[in-house]
């Protein structure tokens, strides 16, 4: 036995809760005696106890003189919850794990200190990349203050999104199409453009076979085009956001307030901007953006560069056609050198088409 194997555990309890504790990060917790497990624990949801708690609310007396090994820092502020680092100081541990510390600088580092200042032997850094890929959603907000962007994209081996004659449904295989699904679920919202909603009529929710949560769906739709008889309107099992320019009339947006859950975003400026609609997203408290098109939606989201993961679905088959519409439209990139350069985290097959993860490369 050693701190990795603890870590790998309480790693998989952090990822186990992905998608329902924001705005709080996902969190593990293992407690361990004479190489014994004797509590362990996730965070569940926002403002209720932390990973911490769980795990030692489980250990009981056992908690004594054991170690705690934590995926992110313990807190040591009050939140809607006691600071956990005092907890562990209560229960008189005596060696703590932290794969990472918390990326709030308010608070890095704070939880340490309490820490060792106790008395305790505090070791940090065990699986740290892991972590922090775990939390890359919750780092990238608090960092930037902006949503963290998945761009979702569905293609035929030619890059294709939909043939001549419009039609796309479906391109990728069941499969494929499930596994979306979870990307809506660990994502605050989901945005689409105002062409995919006349086009497809999407319903945008999460429908994977045990559930899930539904994301904010979002639609970005300058002149208020959005059909009052779509899917987004008329459904309410999610929030609808409307984002429109500021040429939209009063008149225009009157007929949308007979929906509760419908709600109409208007910016300052007459064509909506990547950068100010992901700042109206972050006041908000949207931390994460799942983007599923259409391409000029994605073409905007690449000009601006407001990209952190890139998920691309390839179906086995060929479309063809000049005017079938690719992945990602809008003007695009006149020289390779302003091309957004990624790089390639996974690639599956995924039943018969294959599934590619990739993140731009940091600069
Ligand atoms: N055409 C395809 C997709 N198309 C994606 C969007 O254009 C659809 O409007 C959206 O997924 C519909 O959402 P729903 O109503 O909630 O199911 N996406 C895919 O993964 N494979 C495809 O072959």
């Amino acid at each position: 036995m050693n701190d990795q194997y603890f870590m790998d555990l309480a790693l998989t309890l952090a990822k186990s809760v992905s998608g329902q504790t924001n705005p709080n990060p996902p969190v593990g917790s293992v407690v361990v005696k004479d190489s014994q497990i004797v509590g362990l624990g996730a965070h569940l949801k926002a403002g209720e106890p932390h990973a911490e708690v769980h795990a030692l609310q489980m250990a009981g007396e056992k908690a004594k003189g054991a170690t705690i090994y934590v995926t992110l820092e313990p807190c040591s502020h009050h939140g809607r919850t006691p600071p956990c680092a005092d907890l562990i100081i209560e229960k008189e541990l005596s060696r703590v794990v932290i794969a990472t510390t918390d990326p709030n600088e308010k608070v890095a580092g704070k939880g340490i200190e309490r820490l060792r200042n106790a008395g305790l032997q505090v070791d940090v850094g065990i699986r740290k990349e892991e972590a922090q890929h775990v939390n890359k959603q919750f780092f990238h907000f608090i960092e930037h203050k902006t949503p963290y962007v998945t761009l979702k994209s569905a293609t035929s081996l030619d890059g294709k999104i939909a043939t001549v004659s419009g039609e796309s449904q479906w391109i990728t295989n069941e499969e494929a199409r499930e596994d979306v699904h979870f990307y809506r679920h660990t994502h605050d919202a989901i945005l689409v453009g105002v062409n995919t909603v006349i086009k497809d009529n999407p319903s945008l929710t999460t429908r994977t076979p045990l559930g899930g949560k539904n994301p904010t769906r979002i639609i970005m739709d300058t002149h208020l085009r959005t059909p009052l008889d779509a899917n987004v309107v008329t459904k309410d099992d999610a929030p609808t956001w409307i984002v429109v320019g500021n040429q939209v009339s009063p008149e225009q947006k009157e007929p949308y307030l007979a929906y509760p859950h419908v709600e109409i975003i208007q910016l300052e400026e007459s064509s909506i901007q990547v950068k100010t609609l992901l700042k109206a997203l972050a006041n908000r408290k949207v931390m994460s953006l799942f983007v599923e098109g259409g391409a000029e939606v994605n073409g905007s989201f690449l000009k601006a560069r407001a990209v952190q993961q890139i998920i691309t679905y390839i179906a086995p088959k060929l479309i063809g056609g000049k005017g079938a519409p690719t992945s990602i439209g809008g003007d695009g990139f006149a020289n390779l050198s302003d091309s957004l350069e990624l790089s390639i985290i996974s690639a599956e097959k995924m039943g018969t088409d294959i599934k590619i993860i990739a993140e731009p490369k940091t600069i």
